[in-house]
């Protein structure tokens, strides 16, 4: 059985179809990578795969429990990462772990436990008394990451881990998805930075315009070819620097 399983997941904003007909599989054990360009469709797609937008068409099932027909049991097996902030901001690092992890039901001396080692894993103990609102950019990844881990979920759905963050906790950030996928979990990342899902991930997904345009093991979809080079080439397009801006050397 899938990790995640989505079956013509669509979404129209106004008259703009941001998701159209997406059909992903997310095989069990495997570190999954969306990729796309700008405004794409990734995050559309990943929202309503957890079941934090709802789809106008399709489903979404995680190991087999339908997001929108089963969402506690569905929400209990996965960890999110979403774009964006979406936690308590007038708390402290350790206040929204805490918080969290008693109203996801998990005893507390547990999420006392787990709340220290993801503060100091992740390098956020010394901002353990600063308000989340306060936060870095790349803080806040950390800070989400942690949150995302906290109740061991089977299946990670990240949104752009990486971004923001210094080359060291990106560093951190992969040791712990290599980690999880070793042991038995499962991840699906959305990422900009081809080398590095290229590095993480054994399948790949690419989307552009809303639609998925390859998608399955790593090795098939990139072929002989970098992933770069298969996603300029999936994507149809070059790059625009030699245009214009003559203004910028005049
Ligand atoms: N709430 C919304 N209302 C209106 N349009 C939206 C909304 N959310 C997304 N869109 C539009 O849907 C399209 C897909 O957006 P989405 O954020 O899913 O892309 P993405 O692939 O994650 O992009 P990026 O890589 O830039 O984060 C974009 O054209 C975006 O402007």
């Amino acid at each position: 059985m899938p990790a995640l399983r989505t079956t013509g997941l669509r979404k129209v904003f106004g008259d703009h179809v941001a998701a159209d007909d997406i059909d992903l599989t997310v095989p069990a054990g495997s570190c999954y990578g969306l990729v796309g360009p700008n405004g794409a469709g990734k995050t559309t797609t990943l929202a309503m795969a957890v079941g934090l937008l709802r789809p106008d068409a399709g489903r979404a099932e995680i190991f087999g429990v339908d997001v929108w027909g089963d969402p506690v049991r569905a929400k209990g097996l996965i960890g999110v990462l979403p774009d964006g902030n979406a936690m308590p901001e007038r708390l402290t690092g350790r206040e929204v772990l805490t918080y969290l992890g008693l109203l996801r039901g998990l005893p507390a001396a547990v999420v006392a436990e787990r709340t220290e080692e993801l503060l100091h894993v992740l390098e956020l103990d010394s901002a353990e008394r600063t308000l989340v609102i306060e936060y870095s950019t790349g803080m806040r990844k950390k800070i989400g990451l942690a949150v995302a881990l906290l109740h061991a979920p089977r299946l990670l759905v990240l949104d752009e881990p990486f971004e923001a963050v210094d080359p060291v906790s990106g560093a951190t950030i992969r040791t712990i998805l290599r980690r999880f996928v070793a042991e038995g979990g499962s991840a699906i990342i959305s990422s900009h930075v081809m080398p590095l899902v290229e590095q993480l991930c054994d399948h790949v997904g690419v989307i552009s315009g809303g639609r998925v345009v390859a998608a399955g093991p790593l090795a098939d979809v990139r072929g002989a070819a970098t992933l770069e080079e298969t996603f300029v080439d999936l994507v149809g397009a070059r790059p625009r620097a030699t245009e214009g801006l003559s203004w910028l050397t005049s």
